[in-house]
């Protein structure tokens, strides 16, 4: 049971896994000095600003993760470092301050946290929910903190926080160390998580949320665990930011700072991590040196440079920076090869059990609104079989497509998938009972590389690390083949936006395959391809149907292709199915021509008498 190498330039059977630590050594031994000796070289008023600044980086780190790497706009995450800061003021203020009851208000800042944040997570990421819901969702999620905290009377303070409790005897420069060192590490292991598996798959939900489900990711699972993850980092940022100084305010966890910490992401470059944590510790220190002296003045000038930031350099100030001294792309750290293997001689991981019939459609509706695109479709599939679905445009095929992948989009009847009902599952769960599915349209990740493309379509079958970057992937034979004879595997590093549309239709084929379905469903895999290239995609479908025993339904207007590569063929015709027969049927058929010369009638209403009408 081995995975082979496939070329010269992926010729190594080695860990499939391999550490990643980015290049910026110099920098961090540069962080360490300067924090060490911080206290020698540093005003007073300097460190104490810088207290504070780290802390709010920290939780900036938490702002770039979610809306940077993730692309969910959160305004939510100063809630999460207010209730650490009022757990800690609430419990040294009310049960008094010890080793003990630093250890229990820490603990239960993070548990409260989590647990908001968990409701806040199914709220905001349940299937179907947009993303603008669930901005919305964060942007209440401050107000309403907020306002539980003004209703807690003397109990929280209200409008004027707790202060004057007791709290850790430490100088300025402990402080400074404490809370630069959390920064350090938050810092590195935040630019460790982004260059992880996991990392990968966080872009690839932000660029293209819907792909990944079809790709068998559960996209609302994954960004709950991270809201519930970073809860509690900026719970830790506000327990130390309440034992630093001895204060706790409404506005720490008010609506206000949720979106100043946007602002400084967006400044110091999103989805850089090191970009937010500078921009904050610069605007932040500035702030307190030149709000006092300059308050309007001061505003107005960081107005203004966000304008002017967000309009001339869009990604930030710290990816234009390095781009200026001709670093090349500042988030790649990956200097590791990347690899495709060949699994060879290994039953196959993802795929399903197969079922008795691959597909069976029973009576299904499709209703929008009075307009009737389904009507009573019925038909079974085999493995091993190679349908194809033709009719005019408006016909239904697609409607029907997403019907079979989506057990939420019909309006009735039944669907099995390798003989399980779909009943009302998501897309990625009905990928696990089999199914692959290729959009109209390419359908990849724009700002990924094919082979991280190619990664992110294994997660079903590879659980993707927290920690290490893959950097080898055992791709299944047919997925292999698309990509060899497309000639995909020499462009490896290439970022699937600089790929022609032929190409970008191949990687998402491969893809979809490096999923090892057995029911494979395309909508016009050849829509504007080559000749050639049409030519290299029939062989390929006829080979997966043939010696793979896929069962392949693919919708098609090119009739000629049609007819070279399939087994079966079904005609739709105004969501209804008038001839399921072999491709000699269809070439006979007369009402085929009169329903593409546009006269024919559909049988159900040829059927019905006159006086039915
Ligand atoms: N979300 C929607 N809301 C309203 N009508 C829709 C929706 N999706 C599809 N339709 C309608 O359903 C009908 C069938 O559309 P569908 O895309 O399934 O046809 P098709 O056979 O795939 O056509 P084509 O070959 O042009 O892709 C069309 O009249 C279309 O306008």
């Amino acid at each position: 049971m081995v995975d082979s190498p496939i070329s010269a330039k992926t010729t190594t059977n080695t860990a499939a896994r391999q550490r990643v630590f980015g290049p910026s050594i110099w920098l961090l031994l540069a962080a360490i000095v300067l924090l060490i000796v911080s206290p020698w070289v540093l005003p007073q008023f300097m460190q104490n600003t810088l207290v504070r600044s780290c802390l709010y980086a920290v939780v900036v780190i938490t702002v770039d993760l979610l809306w940077g790497y993730t692309g969910i706009l959160t305004f939510g995450q100063a809630t999460f470092f207010g209730i650490g800061a009022y757990a800690t003021g609430l419990v040294f203020t009310h049960m008094g301050f010890s080793t003990g009851m630093a250890v229990f208000a820490l603990f239960a800042g993070i548990a409260v946290s989590m647990l908001v944040a968990c409701l806040v997570g199914i709220l905001s990421f349940y299937p179907g929910a947009t993303p603008l819901y669930a901005s919305v969702v964060s942007l209440v999620l401050p107000i309403v903190m907020t306002q539980v905290i003004f209703a807690g009377g003397t109990f929280t303070g209200s409008s004027s926080g707790l202060s004057g409790y007791e709290s850790f005897d430490w100088d300025t420069s402990t402080w400074l160390w404490v809370c630069g060192g959390f920064l350090l590490i938050t810092t590195l292991l935040a630019r460790r998580f982004v260059n992880s598996d996991t990392g990968r798959l966080l872009v690839a939900i932000r660029e293209n949320e819907v792909r990944c489900d079809y790709l068998g990711i559960n996209t609302s699972r994954v960004k709950i665990l991270l809201l519930i993850a970073l809860s509690a980092v900026s719970s830790v940022a506000g327990f130390l930011y309440a034992c630093y100084g001895m204060v706790v305010a409404p506005e720490m966890a008010g609506f206000q700072f949720g979106t100043e910490m946007l602002v400084w992401v967006a400044l110091g470059g999103r989805a850089t991590i090191l970009g937010p944590v500078l921009g904050t510790l610069l605007i932040d220190v500035s702030s307190a040196y030149l709000s006092g002296d300059l308050p309007f003045v001061w505003k107005l000038f960081l107005g203004l440079s966000f304008v002017i930031v967000i309009v001339a350099l869009p990604k930030g100030l710290l990816p234009a920076l390095v781009q200026l001294v001709g670093r090349g792309k500042f988030a790649s750290s990956i200097d590791q090869k990347s690899q495709l293997l060949a699994a060879q001689n290994r039953p196959l991981k993802g795929l399903a059990a197969r079922g008795k019939v691959a597909l069976s459609v029973k009576g299904v509706v499709r209703f929008f609104g009075s307009l009737n695109v389904l009507r009573n479709v019925n038909f079974d599939a085999k493995h091993g079989e190679l349908l194809s679905l033709v009719g005019p445009n408006g016909a239904g095929k697609t409607t029907l497509m997403r019907c079979i992948s989506d057990g939420r989009e019909r309006s009735g009847g039944d669907i099995a998938i390798n003989d399980h009902a779909i009943e009302k599952l998501a897309p990625f769960e009905c990928v696990q009972l089999g199914i692959g599915r290729k959009f109209q349209t390419a359908n990849v990740f724009e700002d990924l590389t094919i082979f991280d493309a190619l990664a992110v379509a294994r997660t079903k079958i590879s659980r993707p690390s927290i920690w290490h970057r893959t950097h080898a992937i055992a791709l299944s034979p047919p997925a292999l083949s698309i990509v060899q004879t497309t000639g995909l595997d020499a462009l490896l590093e290439t970022p699937c936006r600089l790929l022609s549309h032929g190409q970008k239709q191949a990687l998402e084929l491969a893809m979809v395959l490096a999923l090892e379905p057995n029911i494979l469903l395309l909508d016009e895999p050849t829509a504007g391809l080559t000749k050639p290239e049409r030519t290299a995609i029939g062989q390929t479908l006829t080979s997966l149907a043939r010696n793979h025993q896929m069962c392949v339904v693919l919708i098609e207007h090119d009739l000629d292709f049609v007819c070279d590569i399939s087994s079966r063929v079904i005609v739709l015709h105004q969501g209804e199915i008038v001839l399921d027969g072999s491709v000699d049927d269809v070439v006979n058929s007369e009402l085929v021509r009169d329903i593409y010369s546009g006269s024919a009638a559909l049988p159900s209403q040829a059927a019905q008498k006159p006086e039915d009408v």
